[in-house]
């Protein structure tokens, strides 16, 4: 059965007009490798640490910048929520069509929370905790190209045309603030299309995006902004020492103009300089080492790094399926084409590069997990290829052949081949990651030996599930498998309202 809300009354929970506090036992262990009566043994304790939790319960008004907002994702987000607002259906050659929030994580999942008389009962995710609802968002941000909103949806070619049709007086008057656009980024053969950005120093370029967000906020009247990343893959800013390898250095290098400093990475400045959320969907590494330290040092939230949308997200359900069954995945091909702009930029090596790691290294826990399938170094063999073919436009068909070895030397290959836009994949993806990211900047807590509340650590694991490549505080474990994700999302989410962990035992019925 499904219910679309609940309350928690327990002596853990407490609502008040302002917030919800939580009283959390978080089970954990402890472990130790001691001399046991002369050999080592490895000893596991459990331990159980209280925690608190203070969610505020004031869902603000949300701006949302999208940097690339004219691109595929940024203008198909934005014309979705905007259907979806208005409640516009569609003829399409198969029905009438409704608006829809499928594929997002916050808008169109569930969660169990129980059992009554014998049948299990689900409810929204998003009725954990209060969210913003997206239809509420007001969309805004920069594109280096000046093409209005209604345009660029139809260049995207994502979305029906009834629905285009419908959409555009919506969207014609939305038009993207200059963007920063720097050709050593991204590919030569996106020039074409950079005829609105901001001119000037480094240092000038940040000053002027941080008065774009401040004069966004002004004109729209919202409480809060959140920036995000849907721009074009940028290829890997060098990292260096004296450069960018620590918060002062990396100011400095502004101040001289360096070239080496990525538009993404101005942009992420001016973000944390505002503390306004800064979110990276395209692989690139946008958080240089001394723009961590800067987010670091101003509390100010950043997440990445790309999308986890179609390829990799079946990827970290499949390897981790096969690995935590034992069997032992030994090849991984996976190739794709499409012909969207985004194809068209990942066509140049030195950007196809940061989509090659990002796309490469989701597979790394997983394999790491398990010694008896894998010696220590080992790990299967993995090829991404990535290919444009204009035709196919924003339908990307991806191909995937998987190999691995199962019992008594048998070989085992699984081949799947998925096709669809990948922008209506990647957008609701976006709605989730803005959301759960202003979701998290509400949340306070501290365990029994902290003596003050806080906010999650500035770099926001927790929104991991989302993307390819979680970024993660310098020295803590990067985990990729999906439900692993999904399950850290939703506990600490249950957690803040004092439900315990979804554990599937079930013992009720045991
Ligand atoms: N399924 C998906 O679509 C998916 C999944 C994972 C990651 N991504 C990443 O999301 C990003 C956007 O994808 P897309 O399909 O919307 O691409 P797109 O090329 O359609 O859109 C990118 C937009 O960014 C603009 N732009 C480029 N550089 C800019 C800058 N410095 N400042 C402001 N605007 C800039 C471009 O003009 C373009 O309008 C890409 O980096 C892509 O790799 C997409
Ligand atoms: O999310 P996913 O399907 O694994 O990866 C996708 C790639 O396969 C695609 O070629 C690229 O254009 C998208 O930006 C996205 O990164």
């Amino acid at each position: 059965m499904f219910i679309e809300k609940f309350k928690v009354e327990s002596p853990n929970v407490k609502y008040s007009e302002d917030e919800i506090e939580s009283v959390y036992n978080y089970e954990t262990t402890e472990l130790v490798h001691e001399n046991r009566n002369g050999s080592y043994q490895w000893i596991v304790k459990p331990k159980t640490v209280k925690y608190e939790f203070k969610t505020n319960t004031h869902v603000p008004k949300l701006g949302v910048m999208l940097v690339g907002w004219g691109g595929n994702n940024g203008s198909t987000l934005t014309g979705g929520v905007i259907a979806n607002r208005e409640g516009i259906s569609w003829a399409t050659k198969d029905k009438i069509q409704q608006a829809n929030y499928f594929g997002s994580l916050t808008q169109a999942s569930a969660i169990r929370v129980g059992s009554y008389q014998g049948e299990e009962i689900y409810a929204p995710f998003k009725s954990l905790l209060p969210m913003v609802n997206p239809d509420d968002i007001v969309f805004g941000g920069w594109d280096i190209s000046k093409m209005n909103l209604a345009d660029a949806m139809a260049r995207a070619k994502v979305f029906d045309i009834d629905l285009q049709k419908q959409l555009r007086p919506y969207m014609e008057s939305m038009v993207p603030l200059p963007g920063i656009y720097d050709q050593d980024f991204i590919a030569a053969n996106q020039e074409a299309r950079a005829d609105n950005v901001i001119k000037g120093t480094k240092k000038e370029q940040i000053q002027q995006i941080i008065k774009d967000i401040k004069e966004f906020k002004e004109q729209n009247k919202v409480d809060r902004v959140v920036v995000l990343w849907t721009a074009n893959t940028e290829r890997y800013s060098n990292v260096v020492v004296g450069l960018n390898d620590t918060m002062e250095n990396l100011m400095a290098s502004v101040d001289k103009n360096e070239s080496e400093i990525s538009p993404s990475t101005l942009f992420a400045i001016a973000c944390v300089m505002e503390n306004v959320p800064f979110i990276n969907g395209s692989p690139q590494n946008t958080f240089v080492p001394g723009l961590i330290d800067l987010a670091i040092s101003r509390n100010s939230l950043i997440g990445g790094d790309d999308f986890k949308s179609g390829q990799t997200k079946m990827k970290s359900v499949l390897v981790d399926f096969l690995v935590g069954a034992g069997i032992k995945p030994t090849s991984i091909v996976s190739y794709n084409h499409l012909g969207n702009n985004d194809g068209m930029n990942l066509s140049a090596p030195q950007t196809f590069r940061s989509k090659e790691i990002s796309k490469s290294n989701v597979v790394d826990d997983m394999v790491n997990s398990n010694a008896i399938l894998y010696e220590p170094g080992e790990h299967p063999d993995h090829v991404v290829v990535i290919k444009y073919v204009p035709y196919v436009g924003d339908s990307k068909r991806a191909m995937d052949e998987y190999t691995s070895e199962i019992f008594m030397g048998g070989k085992n290959t699984i081949v799947l081949h998925n096709t669809c836009e990948d922008s209506l994949l990647a957008a609701p993806i976006i709605l989730d990651l803005v959301l759960l990211a202003e979701l998290s900047t509400r949340i306070q807590f501290k365990s029994e030996a902290e003596g003050k509340f806080h906010s999650f650590h500035p770099v926001a694991t927790i929104l991991s599930y989302l993307t390819k490549a979680p970024l993660v505080p310098p020295g803590t474990p990067v985990v990729n498998a999906l439900s692993k994700q999904r399950a850290m999302l939703e506990n600490i989410m249950r957690a803040c309202v004092g439900l315990a962990p979804e554990n599937n035992m079930i013992l009720e019925y045991k």
